[in-house]
């Protein structure tokens, strides 16, 4: 499986452009699509629910250029679409799949419409039953009430009123508002149930407007479209950034110290989900908002508290307060949030299960979740989270990188409305700083790297020890060293512990054992197998915590900490190495010649730089540093060198 592993944080600060808003941009994009006129959309958000509708106004028989800087130029076709039979592939965008559900079963046509798996568990029953009031033809390929779709013309229908639920998916009386002026006749849309989402009938509505058609509501109960109803291009249209995309990075300044500014949304946007940042500020963060950009900041003591909320108003940004909420003091409690079951994934089971996975308790209902933070002793275990297919899973787990190194599976989820989320993530985070000490066999890599460990204040990561405690539990389970698979089932489920120094097997202190020749030959064997070293990737990567981290190993530059601020590569002759070795085994009563020594050490070199995986060999980025003349003392001074220099450069 696909994964990215995410260094435990330090800060995060600066300045970020949002993406363009998903909502608004598949709205204008089919408004501009069924106007008369051209229309040229700025600043669209381009992700897969974007192109999914992108692709089908084109396989309607719509132009849809794509112009320089992140501009779009849509030829409307004044309500009538060119081509009148098409099979429509939406991937799991929502707003695209309603929408045009409404749009082709009015307009007239032969359609199928059909999505990812998960579009075809998603329920769309409520606006098919308002649609067919109107004379819609519309069957189900498949399940009752679900996706795929099969639509065909509309039976002439004089009807004035339709009835249509709005407590599953707001999307549904969007759709169908988008649709009306379709129609040419009056028609009035009254919600049944309480209507959930509403801010985004808001965005409906002034999208339309936007595009000349005025809606006359009624509280929230009553919609009329007016006979004659028509789309016209306003001619530009700029969208706004993404206000639920900048959810992620709001909290990031909140709980990462800040000022971190999303640049795109502000004060006057059209999106509910900058009441996020109203959130936020309940919980305690420093916000300021302009007219197109919001800051946070972390609060003054450093601290959020957990907070009780009724989230219907911002079902998407809610999800990205269950994350920061692991971070707050006390319980936080997000209510009416019964929608988040029936999107990407359920993402009320979902947020549970991977919550639990870093440590909190949660409590879940039919609409709400309930998450107490860990101790704040023991703080975010590492984990590794799973996504579901789900952008915001992935988005919102990010976040949790501040308290843990963490690894999140299929990132590219991120794609339905924010693709390069990542690369963005990294350019606003400030990750706990590694130095990284590769290097041959006894070269004394383990005692400088060590010493350089405790002159900076960091912790240590000795990863040849994790190979060797592998190789011990594998003899004590019976299982031969070359046995792949078996061993890296060992590897991944190790019971160690470096506390206090001492390095610990499921309990015992192995700290000889574990250098002996015999395991000493066996960590080389089982490090040259692929399974293992994958295995032992993120146990090594989560050694990475504040202040900072000194690793020594083979691949520690290359392969587990590419973004070392400081990469050394530690050698000596292989004369001096046999005799050092030699020393220490004297010292601890150990016979040893050094012939055989001289000849082993060979070997494991020969080994370590000819194996297929990450094979022992010096970073282009990493210092050379010959120990052969060099006390301890000195080397371990040259490598502090090295860090304060990278340090004063920033
Ligand atoms: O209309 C829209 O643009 C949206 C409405 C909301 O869905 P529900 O109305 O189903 O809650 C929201 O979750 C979704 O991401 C976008
Ligand atoms: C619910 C979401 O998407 P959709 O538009 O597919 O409903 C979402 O983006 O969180």
């Amino acid at each position: 499986m696909d994964f990215i592993d995410l260094p435990q944080l330090l800060a995060a600060r600066g300045t970020l452009r949002l993406p363009g808003s998903k909502s608004i941009s598949n709205r204008v994009l089919l408004l501009a699509a069924l106007a008369s006129g051209d229309t040229e959309l700025r600043d669209l958000l381009q992700s897969d629910d974007t192109a999914r509708m992108i692709d089908a106004l084109r396989k309607l028989g719509v132009k849809v250029e794509a112009l320089a800087d992140k501009g779009f130029r849509v030829s409307g076709v004044g309500g009538v679409f060119p081509l009148r039979q098409a099979d429509l592939f939406l991937g799991n965008a929502g707003t695209a799949f309603r929408s045009l559900t409404a749009v082709l079963a009015l307009a007239g046509g032969d359609y199928r419409l059909s999505g990812v798996a998960r579009m075809h568990e998603r329920p769309i029953a409520d606006l098919v039953d308002a649609l067919r009031q109107l004379g819609a033809e519309i069957t189900y390929a498949e399940q009752g009430g679900f996706p795929p779709l099969l639509i065909s013309a509309p039976t002439p229908c004089p009807v004035d009123l339709v009835r249509v639920r709005g407590d599953v998916s707001s999307q549904f009386l969007s759709g169908l508002l988008m649709a009306l002026p379709l129609r040419g006749v009056a028609t009035t849309v009254e919600v049944v149930g309480e209507l959930i989402s509403r801010p985004y009938v808001d965005i409906t509505l002034a999208s339309m407007a936007r595009f000349g058609v005025e809606v006359l509501r009624e509280g929230w109960q009553r919609f009329t479209v007016a006979a004659g109803s028509a789309y016209r291009s306003p001619g530009v249209v700029e969208v706004e950034g993404d206000a639920s995309s900048a959810s992620y990075f709001l909290a990031l300044g909140a709980l990462g110290g800040g000022p971190l500014r999303v640049e795109g949304v502000g004060r006057d946007s059209l999106q509910g989900d900058v009441r996020f940042a109203d959130a936020l500020a309940g919980m305690g963060a420093k916000i300021t908002v302009g007219d197109s950009w919001i800051e946070a900041a972390a609060a003054d003591n450093g601290r959020l508290r957990g907070v009780d909320l009724d989230c219907n108003h911002i079902p998407d940004a809610a999800m990205t307060l269950a994350t920061v909420a692991l971070f707050a003091e006390g319980p936080t409690i997000l209510r009416n949030v019964a929608s988040w079951r029936v999107k990407e994934t359920d993402r009320i089971a979902a947020m549970a299960c991977e919550l639990q996975k870093l440590g909190a308790s949660v409590e879940t209902g039919d609409d709400f979740i309930r998450i107490v933070p860990p101790a704040r002793d023991r703080g975010l275990r590492p984990a590794a989270i799973d996504t579901y297919d789900d952008h915001r899973m992935a988005m919102c787990f990010s976040l949790a990188a501040l308290g843990t190194p963490l690894r999140i599976n299929d990132p590219a989820a991120v794609g339905k409305t924010f693709p390069d989320y990542f690369t963005r993530f990294a350019a606003v985070t400030q990750p706990v700083p590694v130095v990284a000490i590769d290097g041959t066999s006894a070269s004394g890599k383990g005692t400088v790297a060590s010493r350089v460990a405790a002159a900076l204040g960091w912790h240590y990561l000795d990863s040849g020890a994790l190979y060797r405690l592998t190789a011990l539990a594998a003899r004590r389970a019976a299982v031969g060293w070359d046995d792949e698979a078996a061993v890296a089932g060992i590897a991944a489920n190790l019971d160690v512990d470096f506390a206090g120094g001492v390095t610990r097997l499921s309990g015992e202190d192995v700290g000889d054992a574990i250098r002996s020749e015999e395991i000493s030959g066996g960590a080389s064997r089982v490090a040259a197998l692929p399974a293992v070293r994958a295995a032992l990737l993120f146990r090594q990567r989560a050694f990475r915590r504040p202040p900072g981290l000194v690793a020594d190993g083979r691949d520690m530059g290359a392969v587990v900490f590419p973004d070392s601020m400081t990469k050394v590569f530690l050698t000596a002759s292989v004369e001096i190495r046999a005799e050092r070795r030699h020393k220490q085994l004297i010292e601890k009563g150990i016979a040893a010649s050094i012939a055989a020594l001289l000849l082993d050490l060979r070997e494991r070199d020969e080994r370590d730089s000819q194996r297929c995986v990450a094979p022992m060999q010096q970073s282009a980025d990493a210092e050379l540093l010959d120990t052969t003349n060099l006390t301890i003392a000195t080397a371990v001074a040259q490598v502090l060198d090295w860090v304060n220099k990278v340090s004063e450069r920033g």
